[in-house]
């Protein structure tokens, strides 16, 4: 894949974008297959499942830098230069398509962009989330309010120009830090749930709810975990829990007629959104969604026949590990981070690993996404 700002220096996100793609693949199942030796058999591998190596990106979290008239969207560097990414060849088309309208608004709206240095202005990023069927959830990271009569007069002329835009807000990050996003989103549509179809099952995104970058390769992870229920030993009825469920993908994929699945995410708005999925897809009664920590829901909680993990990168750790070493006769853990998968499955000695796969949610970086079936030795 050809990227000019890969090629000038200016991004270099894509950290091993001069790799050639096939190349990639077999360098990251090789990594994850060496830091993985010692609790997952090497027999055991199934072969890597590529990407689209371009347009695959959800979601696009672009830092705004120039003017208000003539905004930068892209990377803002700590002395204020930027560079514009609009035409980055990742983000998913109906992104890329969307950009000119979004930065036509940023004019209108005359939303200065904040600046690193002096730290004035308003506009510090554009986060925008498409949906396999090209709608759009569009959030607009301002400092303050003070912007927020102007964003609403001109909104209708940003809908217009872009009808895909089904959910857009206002989110303030009041503080000067190295984050993207504030805590707060102020709705400026009707619509606050992106839907997201994703073949026979439509979950929902809340603006700041954590999805999958890699939708196509998400819907084949959850693919993959249906496809394992029938490899496990699972009894019918069967009782699954799905922790850190985030907006519900293996809760809802995984939930059928004999199997009842509970859901423990640490995010209200997460679990609202995965609540109202359950009732759009018709599985209300099969899946019950809990706002909790999901260790300390689950140190209290009967035994489960199967327990599905997808924590964040710092993994389970040492208690989770070990309630799953001693209590679950079967568990699906998918991971964004080999190192922490490594030393978490190192704690479940009595759990043999019976599948294992890499997933490329991530092209052209070296992070990976890695799915490791177990059953009790
Ligand atoms: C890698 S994401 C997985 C989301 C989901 N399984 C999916 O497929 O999209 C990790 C999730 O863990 C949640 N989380 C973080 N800490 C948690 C905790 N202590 N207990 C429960 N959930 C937590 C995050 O909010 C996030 O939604």
């Amino acid at each position: 894949m050809r990227c000019a700002c890969f090629e000038l220096g200016t991004c270099r996100s894509c950290t091993v974008l001069d790799t050639p793609y096939p190349q990639q693949l077999a360098d990251k199942d090789a990594r994850v297959r060496s830091q993985l030796a010692g609790v997952v058999p090497p027999d055991v591998f199934r072969e890597i499942v590529a990407s689209n190596p371009v347009h695959f990106r959800t979601r696009a979290k672009l830092a705004v830098g120039g003017t208000a008239a003539h905004p930068i969207l892209g990377i803002v560097r700590p002395d204020g230069s930027a560079t514009d990414i609009r035409l980055c060849p990742i983000h998913n088309r109906h992104i890329t398509d969307a950009l000119p309208a979004i930065a036509r608004f940023i004019a209108r709206a005359r939303l200065t962009p904040y600046d690193l240095t002096t730290r004035r202005g308003e506009l510090k990023y554009v986060h925008v989330t498409a949906a396999p069927n090209g709608e759009l959830l569009v959030r607009f990271v301002l400092r303050s309010t003070e912007a927020e009569a102007r964003i609403r007069k001109h909104l209708a002329s940003l809908l217009a120009d872009v009808p895909a835009i089904r959910v857009a807000t206002l989110n303030l990050l009041p503080v000067h830090k190295a984050v993207t996003e504030g805590e707060r989103d102020i709705l400026l549509t009707d619509e606050h749930l992106l839907a997201m179809p994703l073949g026979d099952v439509t979950l929902h995104l809340t603006p700041a709810s954590f999805f999958q970058t890699n939708t196509a390769i998400a819907q084949a992870l959850y693919g993959r975990a249906q496809e394992l229920l029938g490899a496990l030993p699972l009894p019918t009825p069967a009782r699954i829990y799905d922790l850190y469920c985030g907006v519900g993908g293996f809760a809802l994929h995984l939930a059928g007629v004999d199997r009842h699945v509970t859901g423990v995410e640490i995010s209200e708005p997460a679990i609202a959104a995965a609540q109202y999925s359950a009732e759009v897809n018709g599985v209300a009664d099969r899946v019950e969604l809990i706002a909790a920590d999901a260790w300390q829901w689950l140190a209290t909680a009967p035994r489960a026949d199967l327990v599905v993990v997808n924590p964040p990168r710092r993994g389970i750790g040492t208690e989770l590990a070990g309630w799953l070493n001693e209590h679950a006769p079967a568990v699906l853990y998918s991971s964004c981070n080999a190192v922490t998968l490594a030393k978490d499955l190192a704690h479940m000695p009595n759990l043999r690993a019976m599948s294992a796969q890499v997933f490329d949610m991530f092209p052209h970086t070296t992070h990976t996404e890695t799915l490791v079936a177990l059953v009790r030795r």
